[in-house]
């Protein structure tokens, strides 16, 4: 009997998981899935493409000698970039590929027999086609509350309890990587657990836009509108990016009322609250803050060791990651919840690298980085509020006097002032949190170094030229429209002039 790539893949790592170190098989090969397999050849998966390159030079053979004694004839191991993975966020580095996708969407009558959680995989895999799909960690048992988002958790509990009545509309806000988006998914899942066969639409504001433009180029806007309105739950990211865009906010407007009247649920999320979106029309203004307006903040530290202890909790690393590293973590990695997962990330591939035991010291190697430019975050945020930002620009965005301009200081750079880090540019990430500043990085980054493309390419973590080119154009065109957003790309180019 021939055995399914699955099953050909557990053998072989089975044999791994003996004589690899736990971390290195933790970190490299438990994120990989077979793809395929033949009788010579077996092709796996892996999130991304360094971890392809990585394991294709280091553990390739291993594995494939494993084959002989465990299948009983010789197969050649692969690893290609699983493509649908590479898309996900990447926490996703820990966590199985999600579930097959179910047949079929709501029953008729008597076929309600399904499981609660396959019932919901099946919703999930047939919500309408305008849908993103739900991240299946962003649940409310995943989320650690605190001081700082106490009052969005308890109104993203309260509008998944009731929906379409008090919390409605619930309006998220708060800076990059503090748990919007989770909190309002977290809505989403508890409301399938209750009924699986609630209709979610989760969308980016972008999309959204994106979408409405091709329906009006298309003469398609009625079917356009109607897909928008059948939902019980319209989830919107980022409704900053609504400003200035006058026929979408009008359009907007119209889908928000509908879904409100039919006393539906909307939950939205965005960098500030309603009143301080610039060029977002009064009327939209008032509806978003009819229901409740919820602010998330920087976790404290006592929040932040909470948050990591939960991270290494969901993801078996409790006897991995010591708790003293967990706190020396969270004592240094303030910026946002994303950079203390990434923190862990970068640790657990620093350790395997190095095939040492995760420690202090070995913590305070793998993230010098990150450190840096947290302490650049932090000194800019001081400067800024101290006024010395420009008697001595170089220190404040944490970058020692004397130091040549480099991609990575421009990068450290765009990262103080946007409130990012310099991994998230390099990163895939394609939040528009993360793509505006690194199109902005690569546009100084060719200003002040001149740099050819396929090298800005490779400063931000392996772009084609053909991206670069993209990047460089949106970059100026941003400019062009927004004078506020041209005064704070100058503000950073004229403190790295200083260092030229
Ligand atoms: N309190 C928390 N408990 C557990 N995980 C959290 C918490 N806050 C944030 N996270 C995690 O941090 C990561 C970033 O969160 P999320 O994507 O929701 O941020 P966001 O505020 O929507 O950011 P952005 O504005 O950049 O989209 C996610 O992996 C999320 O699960």
């Amino acid at each position: 009997m021939s055995l399914s790539a699955a099953e050909v893949w557990d053998r072989l790592l089975a044999r791994a998981r003996q004589e690899l170190p736990e971390q290195t098989f933790r970190t490299w090969l438990e994120p990989t899935a077979a793809l395929s397999v033949d009788d010579r050849t077996i092709v796996v998966g892996t999130p991304d493409r360094f971890s392809a390159e990585w394991n294709e030079s280091k553990h390739a053979a291993l594995l494939s000698s494993y084959a002989p004694v465990a299948l009983g004839h010789p197969v050649h191991v692969v690893f290609t970039v699983d493509e649908e993975r590479e898309k996900k966020p990447q926490i996703d580095f820990f966590i199985a590929p999600p579930p097959p996708v179910l047949p079929e969407r709501r029953p008729t009558g008597g076929d309600r027999a399904t499981s609660t959680l396959d019932a919901r995989r099946s919703t999930l895999g047939n919500a309408p086609a305008i849908s993103a799909p739900l991240n299946p960690r962003y649940t409310f048992d995943h989320f650690v509350i605190g001081k700082s988002n106490d009052v969005a958790a308890a109104a993203s509990q309260g509008a998944a309890q009731a929906p379409g009545k008090v919390y409605n509309p619930l309006f998220i806000y708060g800076d990059t990587g503090l748990g919007k988006t989770h909190l309002m998914q977290g809505v989403a899942h508890a409301m399938l657990e209750r009924d699986p066969y609630t209709r979610i639409t989760y969308i980016g504001t972008e999309q959204f836009t994106n979408e409405f433009v091709a329906a009006i180029q298309s003469r398609t806007t009625a079917e356009f509108r109607r897909r928008y309105r059948e939902t019980d739950l319209l989830l919107v990211d980022d409704v900053q990016f609504l400003k200035g865009k006058e026929t979408t906010q009008e359009e907007f407007f119209h889908t928000f009322n509908a879904i409100y009247e039919a006393g539906r649920q909307i939950c939205l999320t965005s960098d500030r609250p309603p009143k301080e979106i610039p060029g977002l029309e009064a009327r939209l203004v008032s509806r978003f803050e009819w229901g409740m307006v919820a602010h998330v903040d920087l976790p404290e530290f006592e929040h932040r060791v909470a948050i990591l202890r939960k991270k290494a909790e969901l993801d078996h690393l409790e006897l991995t990651i010591p708790d003293e590293v967990l706190e020396f973590i969270a004592q240094h990695v303030k910026s946002s919840v994303r950079e203390l997962e990434g923190s862990i990330i970068k640790l657990l591939a620093y350790a395997s690298l190095k095939r040492g035991d995760i420690t202090v010291d070995l913590a305070r190697e793998a993230l010098r980085d990150k450190l840096r430019s947290e302490g650049a975050v932090e000194a800019l945020a001081v400067a800024a509020r101290t006024g010395t930002l420009v008697s001595a620009p170089g220190q404040a965005l944490g970058i020692p006097a004397g130091s040549p301009l480099t991609p990575f200081v421009i990068q450290q750079a765009v990262s103080a002032e946007w409130g990012v880090t310099p991994d998230g540019l390099q990163s895939k990430t394609r939040t528009k949190t993360l793509t505006v500043p690194r199109q902005v990085a690569m546009w100084l980054t060719r200003e002040l170094l001149a740099l050819q493309l396929v090298e800005i390419g490779s400063a931000f973590g392996g772009r084609d030229h053909s991206t670069v080119i993209h990047s460089l154009e949106r970059a100026v065109a941003m400019m062009a429209e927004d004078e506020a957003f041209r005064a704070r790309v100058e503000k950073v180019r004229r403190v790295l002039e200083t260092l030229r």
